[in-house]
């Protein structure tokens, strides 16, 4: 959650340790104040304590970003029912909850911009991935939804979808940077780059800014062309060493 007025920002998940260490760092680079708040985005009272502390020290919240997700590689034969229903928590249900706490409490009456971090896994159906896809493709349901129900409340809805970004778990859950894999899935991409985090920023950034005002209920797909080209590979399914690629993020 952000808000302009000196660009205070409220970063919330679960575990306070990293949490706070990334609140510092961020007050570092930007100069400006970051609160981090410990909120599980599956419980809707946590979420609204996290929403009434924010409002409360801030008095507005004109920006949310849903980023929390939950993601591991594994064919749907190893997924039990429990760890479908985990990631499907995690991403859709958690972007609903704090999408509709800060609507209630602040946005329908202020505006604001609401950004869905989402992936183009379920657009080809992505091998090892039918919890996470389909966990995606009803958040950008919802993207268009709210936009829909919100635009007249000068709400903003928009989706970004990355593609595979450098540095995090799941880069490395598919090999690292200097494994065969994922040097593979580099140069299949039209860019022959992978995602920097900061790619991410500058999409959300444009988003959020004025010169996307007349943008919503829309999935910017920021990937360099990944999603039109990757391979998808099924051998990653039907291989008797299919439980190589279980790999715990
Ligand atoms: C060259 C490439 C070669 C092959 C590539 C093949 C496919 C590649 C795919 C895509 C292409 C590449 C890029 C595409 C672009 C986009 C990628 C898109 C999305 C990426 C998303 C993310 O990265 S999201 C962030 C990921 N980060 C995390 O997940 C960190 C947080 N994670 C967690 O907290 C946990 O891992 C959790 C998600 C499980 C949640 O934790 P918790 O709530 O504590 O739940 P648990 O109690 O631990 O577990 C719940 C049930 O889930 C089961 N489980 C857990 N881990 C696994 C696993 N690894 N495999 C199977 N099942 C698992 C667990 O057993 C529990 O179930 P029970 O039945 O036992 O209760
Ligand atoms: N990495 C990639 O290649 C890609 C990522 N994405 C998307 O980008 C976003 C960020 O992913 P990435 O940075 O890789 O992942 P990380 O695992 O680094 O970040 C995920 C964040 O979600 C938080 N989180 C997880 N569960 C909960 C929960 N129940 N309540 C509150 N917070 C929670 C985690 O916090 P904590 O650990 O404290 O719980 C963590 O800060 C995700 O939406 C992901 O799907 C999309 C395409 C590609």
């Amino acid at each position: 959650m952000l808000h302009r007025h000196g660009c205070t920002t409220v970063i919330a998940s679960r575990k306070f340790d990293r949490l706070k260490q990334s609140a510092d760092a961020l007050s570092i680079a930007t100069g400006q104040q970051c609160l981090p708040i410990q909120m599980d985005v599956r419980k809707p009272i946590e979420v609204m304590n996290t929403v009434d502390e924010a409002i409360s020290s801030f008095k507005r919240i004109d920006i949310l970003i849903n980023n929390a997700a939950g993601n591991f590689l594994t064919p749907t034969s190893g997924l039990s029912f429990n760890a479908y229903k985990t990631v499907l928590d995690i991403d859709t249900v958690g972007t609903f909850n704090v999408s509709k706490v800060i609507y209630e409490k602040y946005m329908q009456n202020h505006g604001g911009v609401i950004i869905n971090i989402t992936a183009t896994l379920y657009y080809r159906g992505q091998t090892l991935q039918a919890h996470a896809g389909s966990a995606k493709a009803a958040i950008d349901a919802l993207t268009k939804h709210f936009a829909v129900e919100w635009g007249p409340n000068n709400v903003r809805v928009i989706g970004i979808a990355p593609g595979l970004v450098a540095g995090t778990g799941f880069a490395m859950a598919i090999g690292g940077v200097d494994s065969d894999a994922y040097r593979e899935y580099v140069s299949g991409i039209p860019l022959h780059r992978e995602s920097a985090k900061v790619d991410v920023a500058h999409a959300v950034l444009f988003c959020v800014s004025p010169a996307a005002k007349m943008i919503t209920g829309h999935t910017l797909v920021a990937d360099g062309g990944s999603w039109l080209t990757f391979a998808n590979p099924v051998y990653n399914i039907i291989s008797p060493t299919a439980s190589n690629v279980k790999s715990k993020m």
